[in-house]
């Protein structure tokens, strides 16, 4: 079986989890968010990046393509993916560096040496790893709970970052290794989750349920995006509100909507269906914030 692919290591995060962290980003998730600021995690497959600012159009890559995958569209390079074996041809012969891939397989020994490099600064901050993706849930979860049991032995603080759009089983193999979920509640509403990421919220909300019943150190994240879970009465928090309220959970971290990662979906010839969504008034922000506070929640805006 192949290893996870992984996106990217990122050292010194500070928004993934209390202190200092690492985060890993796995390449891979169930849902498909229509804000989402990491398009490229959504696939389970290796992408071909293709930035159209520093092509020249010299046609090498076309000409050079074993799969006849790269043709010239009207205004850029265009690529059919359903032809592409992501070979890295087009990238090696590239001058330009205009091509890349994104997905690496990683083993867990090199993960957990990469990770462990940064340890002082966990030390100093109470920080640590976290696991996040795309959806790491979605992974080979004995690669995943082999590198957070690893990566605990060592005295390394481990959070999983996690939409829980998963079999609840997936959460059983790792929890005994995991300090905090930090869990995503993104919709109440049903048919409002399925428009905007594309699946039911069921499995989610379930499980978030059996987690906290379980006794896991869990602070929820809840993105707070204009156009989807925004409206004058709060409606859609005021639910969020009381689905949490008889849980065992105390931390609540708000993040307001950006677009910084909509320039990826060009890179990945993936059309961005946020245009109309936007960050919520700072005022409305603070409103939210009161709102979870009066229920006793201890709550933060940004990560
Ligand atoms: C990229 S996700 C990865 C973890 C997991 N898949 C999830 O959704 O919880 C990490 C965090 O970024 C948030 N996020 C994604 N796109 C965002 C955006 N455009 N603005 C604000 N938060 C965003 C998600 O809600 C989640 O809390
Ligand atoms: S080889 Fe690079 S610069 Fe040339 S057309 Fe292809 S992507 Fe553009
Ligand atoms: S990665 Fe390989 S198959 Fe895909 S476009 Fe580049 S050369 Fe063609
Ligand atoms: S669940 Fe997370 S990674 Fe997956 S599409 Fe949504 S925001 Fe992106």
């Amino acid at each position: 079986m192949m290893n996870p692919l992984v996106i990217n290591l990122q050292k010194c995060s500070l928004h993934d989890g209390p202190g200092i962290r690492s985060t890993v980003f796995f390449k891979g998730c169930p849902l498909e968010c229509v804000w989402c600021h990491n398009p490229e995690s959504q696939s389970y497959t290796k992408d071909v990046l293709y930035n159209e600012e520093r092509c020249s159009r010299c046609g090498v890559c076309i000409s050079k393509c074993p799969n006849d995958a790269i043709y010239t569209g009207e205004t850029m390079i265009c690529l059919d993916k359903d032809k592409c074996t992501r070979c890295g041809t087009c990238i090696d012969y590239c001058v330009n560096n205009a091509r890349e891939i994104v997905g690496k397989e990683s083993t867990i020994k090199d993960i957990v040496k990469e990770i462990e490099k940064d340890r002082m600064f966990y030390e100093e901050s109470n920080g640590g790893v976290t696991l996040s993706g795309g959806e790491v849930m979605s992974q080979d979860m004995d690669y995943i709970s082999q590198v957070a049991k690893t990566c605990q032995a060592k005295g390394i603080n481990v959070a999983i970052d996690t939409c829980g759009y998963v079999k609840f089983q997936n959460f059983e193999k790792v929890m005994d290794h995991v300090d905090l979920f930090l869990y995503d509640i993104k919709l109440i509403d049903e048919e409002k989750h399925i428009k905007f990421t594309g699946k039911s919220n069921d499995l989610v909300l379930d499980n978030l349920k059996k987690l906290s019943e379980r006794g896991a150190n869990i602070s929820i994240r809840i993105p707070l995006i204009g156009g989807v879970n925004i409206d004058d009465e709060n409606l859609e928090v005021k639910k969020i509100i009381e689905f949490l309220k008889p849980l065992n959970i105390k931390n609540v971290h708000l993040l307001p909507y950006h677009s910084i990662g909509k320039h990826k979906y060009d890179k990945l010839y993936m059309k961005y269906e946020g245009e109309e969504l936007f960050r919520p008034s700072d005022e409305k922000l603070e409103e939210i914030k009161k709102l979870f506070e009066q229920n006793n929640f201890k709550t933060k805006i940004g990560g």
